[in-house]
């Protein structure tokens, strides 16, 4: 049987934004129990099926890499970086400084080659990278009990680069049940990620200019399959 191609898709935000039980709820399609704290970065694993029902259906491994987002492990972190297929920006609803710090995160991990450059927020930087990115908002549960927390919900960033945008709560399964609109988005964005990877005239550019609206007709929703590997 032939070898599975993979991809790398970085989980990345603030510390305790949920990125660890997004990274579970994907993978297993269910709650995970104890989240832990994550020290570096944890791998999950899940099998997606690239263009599923179609005639060019072909199994793919998704390789989570969730970061560690404890502010002390930042200068470590790039390590995890590259290379980078895909990216999932997440925030917490009910923390809108979790929300603005994605622009820093984006900016750690495009400029991860320059080490003086450090996180400085350029938005041409992020119109201008072809990195397929899904922007995750947590604790939807949580927002809706406390409006107050979470006024604007639609993230900026997500309007800056074009992507995807979801808002869930972790600790409910139904909320990325194959089927329901979040679960085609997720699938759609690790479509795109595929794509660029081994479909694309840019896949051996990592960060080619690529106009808004060309980003915005990448891929078409399909379901996925699950796969965990330790
Ligand atoms: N109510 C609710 N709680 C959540 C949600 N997502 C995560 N949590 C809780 O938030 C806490 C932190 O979740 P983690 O998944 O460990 O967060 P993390 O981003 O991986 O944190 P680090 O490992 O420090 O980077 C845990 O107690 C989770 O149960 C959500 O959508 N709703």
């Amino acid at each position: 049987m032939a070898a599975i191609d993979k991809v790398r898709v970085l989980i990345v935000g603030d510390s305790g934004v949920g990125k660890t039980s997004l990274a579970h709820l994907i993978c297993y399609n269910e709650p995970i129990a104890n989240p832990y704290w994550t020290i570096g970065c944890s791998v999950q694993t899940k099998l997606h099926e690239y263009k599923a029902g179609t005639p060019s259906e072909k199994p793919f491994f998704v390789e989570l890499w969730d970061i560690g987002g404890w502010s002390a492990h930042r200068n470590s972190r790039s390590i995890f970086y590259n290379p980078t297929h895909g990216i999932i920006l997440v925030h917490d609803l009910t923390n809108r400084k979790s929300q603005q710090n994605l622009h820093k995160w984006l900016a750690e991990i495009l400029n991860r080659d320059e080490s003086s450059a450090g996180n400085e927020y350029d938005p041409e930087q992020f119109v201008g990278t072809s990195i397929p990115m899904l922007v995750i908002g947590t604790k939807m549960n949580l927002a809706q009990a406390a409006p107050e927390l979470s006024r604007r919900r639609s993230s900026t960033i997500a309007e800056e680069c074009a992507a995807d945008e979801i808002n869930l709560d972790c600790t409910q399964a139904k909320h990325l049940a194959p089927g329901t609109s979040n679960a085609v988005k997720m699938s759609r964005f690790f479509d795109k990620v595929i794509e660029r990877k081994y479909y694309s005239r840019e896949s051996s550019q990592p960060s080619t200019p690529v106009s808004m609206e060309r980003r915005r007709q990448a891929g078409a929703g399909h379901f996925t399959k699950f796969l965990h590997m330790s």
